[in-house]
């Protein structure tokens, strides 16, 4: 698959002392790209590690003991190459996942519906998993402040909003088996070109290339541009119910993994609007110039067909 283009997207610091120049560059990222780094998040690079260590310790396991934690129907749990379409991706993605959703305290365990590898297995998993959630949430509500700041609205706009109550945050570890063609000659994709569905998402790579954007996905041909690994960041991109939210004044991008002939690892942390919420575009993103172009929408409503549509395409 052609290379794209190489793109040098905004560095937004976390610890900068001055969240308003930290908020005016996030607003050119997702108003240009919808897609940033940051740098100096919080998250430490010890538990990053520990993430990816388990990971590929989980994906290198036999596919008969992947699929005995396959996705549950709150897709909690194991997805296995090709069981995920999008409407332009006619054979399915290569890439292998396991989402986690929020992680419970160990005495309301009987309503936990995530699904966990053996203790004896993978000692470290769960509590690894539950830290990495904790810590990538905590980043993120620092992001959504800075970003509520760029759109000059009040800090704490999320919060206040009821977007964290309860919070819905999904860790999806990503496996990327490499191969550039398949047996027939056929073209293979990691992630077909996506859009993310909710707020925000996270995303911490091995530093093996592969992810692209596309900044106009309506002109033809598609121009793809490369998304480079910078040392110790995180890549942060807007999803679809932000972009309502803020009538596309932010965008939610267009982007895709195409394999590179290596086998790559990513770990994405989407965080969604709680189930409830009725994500409606923001007065000061409306005028009469620019009327709302979203219907208001529950927003686990809007997560639930996005994500059922593109296991139901895989399995028709
Ligand atoms: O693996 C990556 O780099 C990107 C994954 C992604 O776009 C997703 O899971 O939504
Ligand atoms: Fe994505």
């Amino acid at each position: 698959m052609a290379a794209g283009r190489r793109l040098d997207l905004p560095v937004v610091d976390l610890a900068s002392p001055d969240p308003r120049t930290a908020a005016k560059s996030i607003r050119q990222a997702c108003m240009e790209y919808g897609f940033f780094y940051v740098v100096n998040h919080g998250i430490e690079r010890a538990l990053l590690e520990q993430v990816f260590a388990n990971s590929r310790k989980f994906f290198k396991q036999t596919m008969g003991e992947k699929m005995a934690l396959r996705k549950n129907s709150s897709y909690r749990g194991y997805t296995w190459p090709y069981s995920e379409k999008v409407d332009d991706s006619p054979e399915g993605d290569s890439k292998e996942t396991f989402y986690i959703g929020p992680i419970m305290d160990d005495e309301k365990l009987e309503n936990d519906i995530n699904q966990w590898p053996s203790k004896e297995l993978f000692p470290s998993w769960k509590k690894t998993m539950q830290s990495y959630h904790a810590d990538a949430l905590a980043t993120g509500k620092r992001i959504l402040s800075l970003i509520a700041l760029s759109l000059d609205l009040d800090a704490e706009f999320f919060h206040k909003n009821g977007a964290f109550e309860p919070p819905s945050a999904f860790i999806r570890l990503l496996h990327y088996a490499g191969d550039v063609n398949c047996p027939d000659n056929k073209e293979i994709i990691g992630a077909a070109a996506h859009t993310d569905y909710g707020m925000l998402t996270l995303l911490a790579t091995d530093g093996t290339p592969g992810l692209q954007i596309c900044r106009e996905k309506d002109r033809h041909p598609q121009i793809w541009e490369d998304i480079h690994h910078i040392d110790g960041s995180l890549i942060v991109n807007i999803g679809d119910l932000l972009e309502r939210w803020t009538n596309c004044v932010f965008r939610s991008t267009l982007h895709r993994v195409v394999p590179v002939g290596k086998e790559r690892y990513s770990v994405a942390f989407f965080i969604d609007p709680s189930p409830n919420l009725v994500v409606k575009c923001m007065e000061s993103c409306c005028s009469e110039a620019y009327p709302s172009r979203f219907a208001p929408i529950k927003s686990g409503d809007y997560i639930e067909e996005k994500l059922s549509s593109v296991y139901k395409l895989a399995t028709s």
